[in-house]
């Protein structure tokens, strides 16, 4: 049996060697013209004998080599229903993807069916012979591409919508595969944004607030991710601005991930203490991508906004100073120079923002009375979001989070307590967490109790505390009128007996 598949080795060797040899000498001896001649009619003939048709989709397109987004859809989508049918898979891990992808390999086929027509992909190469000296080697030497092989009585389905559906398809599980990412802009001599897996677990669901606030906001969120056509209708940037304000500990950072999380976006954390100047603001911004979230914590912290309207006197200043001076003026100046109003401004209207888009501006602030009110205005932020103490609604919701309960005999309590005292869902959440096992939930609510009413001990004596001294100033600044009036009294008294003193003077001189 070996020496029969031996023998059988052996002469389809010697046969495709000598095929070999023909086909180099047909190459070889063969003019030219003829030869192209003569392949054309073979590629008639086989099509007219071949009911298949074929499309191809090559990995790089155009003159820059770009890499192609069917390709790559198409990938995506091969990768999820090949993975169960290739035998020979190849594994990467996709850049901005959360799982291992699993593609088919090289020459691999497999069959796929749509509305009931059989059809097939396969994997393949061409190897380029000719010598390049491209920036992209790999990509110019081996060119990937994917086949689409159906029936020709099929065209119209498969070109029309079997491709569109491929490429809809891919595309959603390339999002649903996202791996989002929490970007920060890094201190240095250059701006640039280094980035973290973003992983927070905040998600509307666990934020308390009251039901119909929130849900608002979700049904903002979602309308707005689903506005494109919309925007570009009525011309506006593809972009919006939240204001979220409230004391600290009331869930203003965990809104800002509860809405990435909501709409899978990235989230650029914009540290505005370490952007050096407007011209570095721009650029960091201009390298957000979009489906993103830029967050500016703290914006009344942040920016200096009362001393940027100070500046122009001081440049007429330099102007009198000699050049050496005026040189280290400015470069002490540039600095600490900042970013400035205008230039954020100019950054939430600006011209960036029309690239892309998709983009929500959130700003947060504990004291959002400080703001300018230039930058508040509505069309800038166009939602302004108050956070506030927890309400026996968000209680409720942490009460749920936290303990698994949805009702309690103490909730009573609770609810008339939260009333009457103001508490951040912060403290409130930290009364609730179940730290050690001899902890239940009946002590949980009970501590909440505790501190509640330490809570409102403390503000009513500090609200005496306030009053006594709003009295105390009243009662000063009563005493302070009535010396100035005495003293005004004694004044006008002293001036009367003057003018008196003076009359009886001029009586005897008279007499
Ligand atoms: N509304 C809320 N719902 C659920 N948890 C909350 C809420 N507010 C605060 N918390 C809890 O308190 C912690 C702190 O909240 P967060 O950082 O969101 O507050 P903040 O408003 O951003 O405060 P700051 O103004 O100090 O930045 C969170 O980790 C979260 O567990
Ligand atoms: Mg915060």
């Amino acid at each position: 049996m070996v020496m029969v598949m031996g023998e059988v080795w052996t002469k389809l060797g010697s046969s495709l060697a000598g095929l070999m040899f023909m086909y180099a000498m047909f190459q070889q001896y063969i003019p030219y013209n003829f030869r192209s001649n003569f392949e054309k009619y073979v590629h008639k003939w086989v099509g007219f004998i071949n009911p298949y048709i074929q499309i191809t989709f090559n990995e790089f397109v155009g003159e820059r080599l770009e890499r192609s987004q069917a390709y790559l859809a198409i990938q995506t989508y091969l990768s999820a229903s090949s993975s169960k049918q290739a035998k020979r898979l190849k594994g990467d891990l996709v850049k901005n993807s959360t799982k291992l992808v699993l593609s088919m390999d090289d020459h691999e086929e497999v069959p796929d069916e749509y509305q009931g027509v059989k059809l097939w992909w396969a994997a393949s190469k061409k190897v380029s012979k000719q010598p390049s000296f491209s920036f992209y080697p790999t990509s110019s030497d081996e060119k990937r591409y994917y086949k689409l092989t159906f029936h020709k009585k099929y065209r119209e389905l498969m070109v029309d919508s079997y491709l569109s559906h491929v490429l809809k398809e891919g595309k959603e599980i390339a999002v649903r595969n996202r791996q989002r990412k929490l970007y920060t802009n890094s201190t240095g001599h250059k701006a640039y944004w280094s980035h973290v897996v973003f992983d927070h677990p905040a998600t509307f669901r666990t934020l308390a607030m009251e039901k119909e606030k929130k849900e608002e906001i979700i049904d903002d969120l979602i309308t707005f991710s689903k506005s494109k056509e919309y925007y570009a209708k009525v011309g506006k940037a593809w972009k919006r601005g939240y204001l979220l304000y409230g004391p600290p500990g009331t869930g203003k950072s965990s809104m800002i991930a509860a809405m990435a999380n909501l709409l899978n976006y990235d989230v650029y954390d914009l540290e505005l203490t370490a952007v050096k100047d407007n011209t570095e603001l721009r650029k960091l911004l201009i390298e957000t991508s979009n489906k993103s979230i830029i967050v500016i914590e703290d914006i009344d912290c942040s920016l200096d906004l009362t001393g940027q309207r100070k500046k122009k006197p001081e440049k007429e200043e330099t102007e009198e100073l000699d050049p050496l001076q005026k040189k280290a003026k400015e470069e002490s100046s540039t600095k600490d120079s900042k970013v400035t109003l205008s230039g954020l401004l100019n950054f939430i209207d600006g011209l960036w923002s029309a690239s892309g888009g998709e983009r929500l501006i959130v700003f947060t602030t504990n004291h959002v009375e400080q703001l300018d009110p230039a930058l508040i205005r509505r069309g800038r932020m166009d939602k302004h979001i108050e956070l506030s103490y927890c309400s026996f609604e968000g209680f409720k919701v942490l009460a749920k989070n936290y303990l698994d309960i949805e009702s309690h005999h103490l909730f009573g309590v609770i609810e008339q307590l939260l009333g009457e005292t103001q508490m951040t869902p912060a403290d409130v959440a930290e009364n609730l967490m179940l730290t050690t096992l001899t902890r239940n939930t009946e002590t949980c609510l009970e501590n909440l109790i505790l501190a509640l009413k330490d809570v409102k001990v403390q503000t009513s004596l500090k609200a005496e505390e306030e009053a006594k001294e709003k009295e105390q100033t009243r009662l000063k600044a009563e005493k302070k009128a009535k010396e100035k009036e005495a003293e005004l009294q004694s004044k006008d008294e002293a001036k009367q007996d003057k003018l008196a003193s003076k009359d009886d003077d001029n009586e005897v001189n008279k007499v």
